[in-house]
């Protein structure tokens, strides 16, 4: 594709992007189901400009102000994630003197809020909480890529069985540092058509999210409920550590995430999971189960403010407002799940944000006004379920889960059993 058609391309994807008002991921997606004949490494520029976009937006905002022409495009040029001479062959002669002169400025010089390329609302907090050195980390594991984790289902492969099978199809693949069944797999190498992938025996999960599953610690035979399982993810963590014995619900008030845990599960080789739409978190199918549940998670719906790394637009498409609507879910839904559990029944309370409004704010809350449930300390039930160094995870007795820390998503969980 000549440069310039491509430099074209990233600015009109730029343009829907940047409204904001549908997560970034599925616009970039659907801008590639309707251009078919872009090729993978011209995904790839596009798909890169647009992320560092948006994770770079008020520095890029500001810098771009000098130039001329579509703004969307100026920001196109500055964070172009293509080869240099590519992009050059693009430019206008007066683009590229631009150029020139905005790559001579010293970054490091300019205002902090232009460096950390966080809003206001969401820089505070984190910056009175982490202090100085590690606010600035955190605001740089923003701009690293994830990396791949994988989880061994341990229904059908040890996590060496996998990593060996990984290593045949050229892939090097490390045991996670906390995780027992994580391995992680640097760049992005195509699992998908891999027999061990295809087979069930291993899943796409961040480790933090296998630490989640770990701390619910369900054993065979239980009652087990996953209130807002989604399309998943933990859900077939919990069914493997069942041993697929028992019963496990994955409730949701979403059929569509439901509907995408279908063939994970006919993959993971599961028969004790059973997914149910409900309504809202007291519905009648949840009323039924009042005190029958040994263990129940709660992965509440959240900012997702730790997961910027791979969702950069949520720190512009969330609001102060935004999260406060969501702690008033947070605390219906953690209550609702809550009556589930039978005396001697554990609760796990889980986000993936960074706020102590939508964390400790809620468990706080939520440990006072039930005196029956008692907390446990995170770092106890974690060290039971064989992660290794785990008072590192943990502050406050509740697990915090760092990027800049532990190179996983940020994840919060409090544990609680019901008194017997
Ligand atoms: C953090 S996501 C769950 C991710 C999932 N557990 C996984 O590991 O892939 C939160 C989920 O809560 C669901 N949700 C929102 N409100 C709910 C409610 N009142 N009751 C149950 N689930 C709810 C959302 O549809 C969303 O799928």
């Amino acid at each position: 594709m000549h440069p310039n058609a491509l430099l074209d391309l990233s600015t009109e994807l730029l343009r829907a992007v940047l409204k904001l008002d549908a997560p970034a991921d599925g616009v970039v997606s659907a801008f590639f189901r309707k251009h078919k004949a872009l090729g993978q490494r011209e995904r790839h520029t596009l798909a890169e400009t647009v992320y560092t976009v948006l994770r770079q937006r008020p520095v890029l905002q500001h810098l771009a102000q000098s130039g001329s022409g579509p703004t969307e495009r100026r920001l196109a040029v500055l964070a172009w994630q293509g080869s240099a001479s590519f992009l050059r062959g693009a430019l206008s002669p007066k683009e590229l003197e631009w150029l020139d002169q905005v790559a001579q400025i010293d970054r490091e010089t300019l205002a902090p809020k232009l460096r950390h390329n966080l809003p206001e609302w969401l820089a505070e907090p984190l910056l009175a909480r982490l202090g100085e050195a590690e606010f600035w980390a955190l605001a740089a594991s923003m701009n690293e890529g994830a990396p791949l984790d994988l989880r061994a289902n341990v229904l059908k492969a040890k996590r060496e069985e996998v990593q060996q099978a990984l290593k045949q199809a050229g892939i090097a693949a490390e045991p996670t540092p906390f995780s027992p069944i994580g391995l992680r797999v640097e760049g992005k190498p195509a699992l998908a058509k891999l027999e061990i992938f295809s087979s069930g025996a291993v899943e796409v999960q961040d480790e933090g999210s296998q630490l989640l599953a770990l701390m619910l610690a369900p054993k065979r035979g239980e009652m087990v409920v996953d209130f807002c399982a989604g399309a998943g993810g933990k859900t077939l963590a919990l069914g493997a550590a069942m041993r697929n014995t028992g019963r496990l619900y994955a409730f949701d008030v979403s059929g569509h995430r439901l509907d995408n845990l279908k063939p994970r599960l006919a993959r993971s080789g599961l028969s004790n999971v059973h997914p149910a739409q409900i309504a809202h978190e007291r519905d009648d199918r949840v009323k039924r189960l009042t005190g029958k549940i040994d263990r129940v998670l709660v992965d509440a719906p959240c900012s997702g403010l730790g997961t910027l790394r791979r969702n950069p637009d949520l720190k512009w498409r969330q609001s102060p407002q935004a999260v406060q609507e969501l702690q008033d879910k947070q605390r219906a839904i953690l209550d609702s799940a809550a009556r589930l559990l039978k005396p001697g029944g554990r609760l796990v309370y889980a986000t993936c944000s960074l706020l102590e409004a939508e964390n400790e704010a809620i468990a706080e809350a939520f440990g006072a006004a039930h005196p029956d449930f008692i907390k446990l300390d995170a770092a106890e039930v974690l060290h039971k379920a064989q992660v290794e160094r785990a008072g590192e995870l943990v502050e406050n007795g509740y697990l915090r889960l760092w990027p800049q820390r532990h190179r996983t998503d940020g994840f919060f969980a409090a544990v609680w059993e019901r008194k017997a």
